[in-house]
């Protein structure tokens, strides 16, 4: 109820601040895809927040973004533990979800919200890149978004890693080829255990590298340690 009132409060200030001199309509936060694509390659800092639903976000998204849902239940209390110091890059569908999200956002405190005009639907336009694979950075997912994540007519093939594992790191750049070149068969989603500790407790995952397959839903093969591409394939088209 409460952020039903400070959402409130928020769209109508958005509303007066479109309406004088709202920071999205000078043309300095409200950038067209290539502009928001250029900008976020000179923030070595910058967060990226998808505002869609977790299952939009499961079919495609920017490389780095963070699902954080506008109406989902804990979307003030997600967005209120990121940085508000560093510049963060909203986005939605089309544009409507993102811009009430950082009308919400700046009256909150952050000090540079940037948005997607158009959303991603004026990215892919763009023809600008997007991934399925999913980085989770600072923000814990839950069992409740990771089985979302699972719920795809392809395999979906789960890679837990961390930035300190060597092996994880060895495996990265062919996972990254089979995400582009087996798309037709699989997801690829990329869990950082290191930000995902509960959820990974709640999996049993309890060493790294770990390698999990899923189809329909179901757990079908498990590789726990380093192996090469060629066995991951081969697991692929088992
Ligand atoms: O809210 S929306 O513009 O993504 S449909």
């Amino acid at each position: 109820m409460k952020k039903y009132i400070v959402i409130g409060l928020a769209t109508v200030t958005f509303l007066l601040n479109s309406c004088t001199n709202g920071q999205s309509q000078n043309g300095q936060t409200n950038l067209a895809a290539n502009e928001f694509s250029a900008k976020i390659k000179a923030n070595a800092n910058s967060v990226i927040v998808d505002v869609r639903t977790p299952d939009e976000f499961s079919k495609g998204h920017l490389q780095n973004a963070q699902n954080i849902d506008w109406r989902g239940n804990d979307f003030d209390k997600q967005i209120n533990s990121l940085d508000k110091s560093k510049p963060v890059f909203v986005y939605c569908l089309s544009g409507g979800r993102s811009s009430s999200a950082a009308s919400f956002m700046r009256s909150n405190g952050f000090k540079e919200v940037y948005e997607l005009d158009g959303g991603i639907m004026k990215w892919r336009g763009a023809n600008l890149p997007e991934t399925t694979a999913t980085t989770s950075r600072n923000l814990e997912m839950t069992k409740q978004q990771f089985e979302v994540l699972l719920n795809s007519d392809k395999l979906v093939l789960i890679d837990f890693y961390a930035d300190w594992c060597a092996p994880c790191q060895k495996m990265k750049p062919y996972l990254d080829e089979i995400t582009q070149e087996m798309s037709n068969k699989v997801t690829v989603v990329r869990v950082n255990a290191d930000d995902n500790q509960a959820l990974c407790k709640e999996l049993k995952i309890d060493a790294l590298p770990v390698l999990q397959m899923y189809k329909n839903k179901t757990l079908t093969w498990t590789n726990v340690g380093y192996i090469d591409k060629v066995g991951v394939v081969a697991a692929i088209n088992q």
